[in-house]
């Protein structure tokens, strides 16, 4: 009898990310709960399934509609299975397992399925024992590890004529109870795969496959049926760049969309109408799933789907994967044993059926013997089988009841090639042969590439350590040589402002060197010569008038001239009338010329008279500033007394202002009458240039004189002088000559006079130059020491104050430049720490980037040794699986019910379905399974 699957379709609420990312609900449900409008821009349709369950829909209800009947029928001895597909996050997980096994509102599928078999055991009359098992495995990366013993990690699969498809060395666990069952579930739940991704925190990295294997024997006729329950969370279909897969992850997502996509070419082939060849043999999954899907199972696929906007398209591929799946079509049956009495007749009937073939064999072989001999058997005669049949008492053999028919045709995975019966054995035995060496040659090639991978890594742990170590030292050589050339940087910096340093002081003690030089030499100048020098230097500005009084000498000569006119005149060579009057008239001349002269030193007497009258002036306008100054001070102290906030810097500053004022007005006017002087001088220096024009002039009279007096000489010689003009001249002549010698006797004293007069007032001029000089020394002194003790105090404390400012001031520019020194040292040093720092940053980036490989190294180490404790975790659980005491015993469990007949077998005193422990049957061992054996 042919059944479809069975395809209900579930959707979960929208969960966190789909909310986030905007995804709106976007399925209809209709009424009757069979189908969906999906409303989606991209990806519309409506899809019809057995059941439809909204978001809201509770697990229990999911459970009763779905799954319970599947129950019964595998206590029945039929074979089951419930597989979730669906994508990653869409709730396999949840429908199959629910979030905890123990809370009664969300457990899942399984825990009901365990609780319902419990439960129908219980209620099954007292003649029918049970014994229930249960395995765990799980396809990772298309190799089947045992999640109960997970130390077998490749397990193989093999089909055999009776088993049916299976996988060898599955470790399978007896129990009894509800409580023994979720331990079992619990413990290979913990070994299972699971990841990350983005789409699901605890992701199962694996299609996990729960089998409930229900033996059942009947006490009064010795039949026995058994029933085979998958129950499949496939791993979630899915989207690479959606989930976030990479490395391991996308290694896996790769294996898990292949496996899930040769489910699909399953499925189409199972479900096109036209392929021969169904390939389950493409993927693991499918071998396993071979009866579920087409073969002998009831089956129920539930699909999981978002209801969001934002999983749509993989939404939209679930619901069509489902449809697709539920036009497929299984050929179920109960797997039933034969009891003793239906062996021995069904032996009898084999044994007539032999004899039949045997007479058969005899008559063919008897008609082959005529025709080999060359002879013919006609056409009536031919042997046939029902000929046979006829003539004997064989019955067919298909009759029998019960009978399993020897050809298995309702596995259309077999080869599509019709084969034998002894053919088909041998071939499976063969297959299964050589899966079993295809799988110790993995396990073999697995342990080798295992040794290989530890000795790669230990070998890399080696070189790396070597490296590290070597790395290590020059990246310390590397530091060192930094830190060096950190120091040397540094170093060069402090040397270079040592050197700014010495040199500034070297200045400094040169300087101090030139001024001790220059006060030494003052001191000695100030002590030796300072007077002498003055009185020297005023001597020789003196001279210096002097000669300009005659700078060219003509005074002199003059003088000279007059003079050697007067020896003339003295001689006894006489003098024509007309030299006389000549001379006369010369000598009218120079008494004018002398005149001048006089009239010259009486300007430069007035001029002395108001040069003395300038001084008094002076020293009178000096006295006023002196009582000035001492009013200026009494008035800058009282000030000071009364306004002690007065800045006293501020207060020397104005006074030294005002001294300054003053001391510049003084000394402008000093300069002014200097100058007025040096003018009077310019314009004495032209009456002596007046005057040596004059003298000029004289001597070229003078000369012409001479010339009258050689001609008269000439003349006197000739001897034409007359005797009586002669005396009178004579006489004429003495009188002349006592009149010059006078004239010149006054000129002498005069000049004389003049001259004294001149030396006197130039001494007088430097005199009043040293007495401008004393009165500015007094003037300082006056400025300096206050003949008042209290200005004195005032002074000397001002002083001090201005003394200790201009050291502070001098201390802050000192400071200053010994900061901007300082600046430019530390900014040097920033520079070459900036430089330090960059380089010590390059080097942690480094040695940053280094960690980072390493860390990466050393996770994937972590990850080998965390693979290994899991083995280790593994083994050790298996073998605490092992050391249940439910594990490897097997476990009769009679029916709780009373007995439907008359009671061949009485009901057990402690077992119904009051028993003490839910779901837990008592302990009933006997020994009708004694050669049943698990599977390890
Ligand atoms: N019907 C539901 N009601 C409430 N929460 C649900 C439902 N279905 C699933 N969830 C929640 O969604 C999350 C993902 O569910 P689950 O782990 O069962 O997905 P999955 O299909 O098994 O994913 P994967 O294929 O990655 O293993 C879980 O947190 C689960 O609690």
């Amino acid at each position: 009898m042919s059944n479809n699957i069975k395809v209900v379709c579930r959707f979960r609420p929208q969960n966190s990310l789909e909310i986030r990312e905007g995804g709106q609900p976007i399925i209809n449900y209709d009424e009757l709960g069979q189908s969906v409008k999906v409303d989606s821009k991209d990806y519309p349709g409506t899809f019809t399934f057995d059941r439809v369950f909204p978001s809201d829909s509770k697990q229990k209800d999911v459970f009763n509609y779905s799954i319970s009947t599947i129950v019964d029928d595998v206590i029945n001895g039929y074979n089951g299975t419930v597989f979730a597909y669906g994508q990653t996050g869409s709730g396999k997980t949840f429908t199959m397992m629910g979030p905890s096994i123990d809370d009664d509102e969300t457990k899942g599928i399984i825990p009901r399925i365990v609780d319902q078999i419990f439960a129908s055991i219980l209620a099954s009359p007292s003649t029918m024992e049970y014994t229930v098992k249960v395995s765990y495995m799980e396809i990772y990366m298309e190799k089947i590890r045992d999640l109960l013993n997970p130390i077998n990690d490749n397990l193989p699969i093999h089909e055999e004529k009776n088993r049916g498809v299976y996988v060898k060395g599955l470790f399978e666990v007896y129990v009894s109870s509800i409580s023994e069952i979720h331990e079992v579930m619990r413990n290979g739940g913990n070994n299972r795969m699971v990841g990350y991704t983005n789409m699901n925190a605890e992701s199962s990295r694996s299609h996990s496959i729960f089998v409930i294997t229900i033996s059942q024997k009947n006490l009064v006729d010795g039949s026995v049926k058994s029933g085979k329950l998958y129950l499949v969370d496939l791993a979630g279909s899915e989207k690479v760049g959606k989930t976030g897969a990479s490395g391991q992850t996308l290694e896996e997502a790769k294996k898990i969309n292949k496996s899930l996509s040769s489910l699909g070419m399953v499925i189409n082939a199972l479900t096109d109408g036209k392929s021969t060849h169904i390939p389950y043999r493409d993927s693991k999954l499918t071998r396993i799933l071979q009866e579920s899907l087409g073969g002998n199972s009831r089956t129920t696929l539930i699909i999981n789907c978002s209801p969001s906007s934002y999983n749509d398209a993989e939404t939209v591929g679930t619901l069509r994967f489902g449809t697709r799946a539920k036009s497929i079509k299984n050929k179920a049956k109960v797997n039933q044993e034969l009891s003793a009495a239906e062996l021995k007749l069904l032996l009898k009937k084999v044994r007539a059926e032999a004899i039949t073939f045997t007479q058969y064999i005899a008559a063919l072989e008897g008609e082959v013997g005529i025709w080999r001999q060359g002879g013919a058997v006609p056409k009536l005669e031919w042997v046939s089988m029902e000929k046979i049949q006829a003539g004997g008492s064989a019955i067919p053999i298909s009759s029998v009841p019960g009978y399993i028919a020897q050809q298995d045709t309702s596995r259309p995975s077999t080869p599509a090639i019709a084969l034998e019966a002894d053919e088909r054995e041998e071939f499976l035995k063969r297959e299964n042969e050589l899966t079993d060496q295809i799988a110790e040659k993995e396990a073999d090639l697995l342990a080798a590439q295992q040794l290989l991978d530890s000795m790669k890594d230990e070998l890399s742990y080696l070189k790396e350590q070597e490296s590290s170590s070597a790395v290590s030292e020059l990246n310390k050589l590397k530091l060192q040589l930094e830190k060096v050339s950190h120091e040397n940087k540094e170093g060069v910096i402090i040397a270079d402002s040592l050197r700014g340093i010495n040199q500034g002081l070297s200045k400094e003690l040169e300087e101090l060197k030139k001024a001790l030089l220059e006060m030494r030499l003052a001191q000695k100048d100030l002590r030796e010569g300072d007077k002498e020098k003055k009185k020297i230097e005023k001597m020789e500005k003196m001279a210096q008038m002097m000669a300009d009084l005659d700078p060219s000498g003509e005074i002199s000569a003059k003088e000279a001239q007059l003079r050697e006119t007067l020896f003339q005149f003295e001689s006894p060579t006489g003098l024509t009338a007309e030299e006389t009057i000549a001379i006369r008239k010369e000598i009218a001349q120079s008494r004018s010329i002398i005149e001048q002269h006089e009239q010259t030193i009486s300007e430069l007497n007035n001029e002395n008279a108001s040069l003395t009258l300038k001084r008094d002036a002076l020293e009178v306008h000096l006295r006023d500033v002196e009582l000035e100054y001492e009013v200026l001070l009494d008035k800058t102290i009282a000030d000071e007394e009364a306004n002690s906030s007065i800045d006293v810097l501020e207060t020397i500053s104005e006074l030294k202002k005002k001294v300054e004022a003053q001391y510049a007005a003084k000394r402008s006017q000093t300069q002014q009458e200097i100058v007025q002087l040096k003018q009077e001088a310019a314009r004495r220096n032209e009456d002596i240039q007046k005057l040596s024009i004059n003298v000029t002039e004289l001597r070229r009279g003078n000369e012409e004189l001479k010339e009258q007096i050689e001609r008269q000489n000439n003349h006197t010689s000739s001897g034409l002088w007359e005797g009586k003009d002669m005396t009178e001249r004579e006489r004429d002549m003495e009188r002349i000559r006592k009149k010059m010698a006078q004239q010149l006797a006054d000129f002498d004293v005069m000049k004389k006079s003049l001259m004294r007069e001149l030396q006197s007032r130039c001494e007088k001029v430097v005199e009043l130059e040293n007495s401008l000089d004393e009165t500015r020394e007094q003037y300082n002194n006056v400025l300096r020491n206050s003949n008042n003790k209290a200005q004195q105090k005032k002074m000397a404390f001002l002083e001090r104050n201005l003394e200790q400012l201009t050291l502070v001031q001098k201390q802050l520019v000192e400071q200053n430049s010994a900061l901007k020194k300082e600046i430019a040292i530390s900014e040097r040093k920033l520079v070459a720490r900036n430089e330090r720092i960059q380089s010590l940053e390059s080097l942690l980036q480094d040695a940053q980037e280094k960690l980072t490989t390493q860390n990466h190294k050393f996770e994937t180490q972590l990850q080998g040794f965390r693979e290994r404790l899991e083995q280790a975790r593994s083994q050790k659980s298996a073998a605490n699986a092992m050391s249940l005491n439910f594990g490897r015993i097997y476990k009769p469990l009679r029916g709780g019910a009373p007995t439907v007949d008359n009671g061949n077998m009485p009901m057990d005193d402690g077992f119904s379905p009051s028993s003490p422990t839910k779901g837990q049957l008592p302990d009933r061992r006997t020994s009708w399974l004694g050669g049943w054996r698990s599977g390890v």
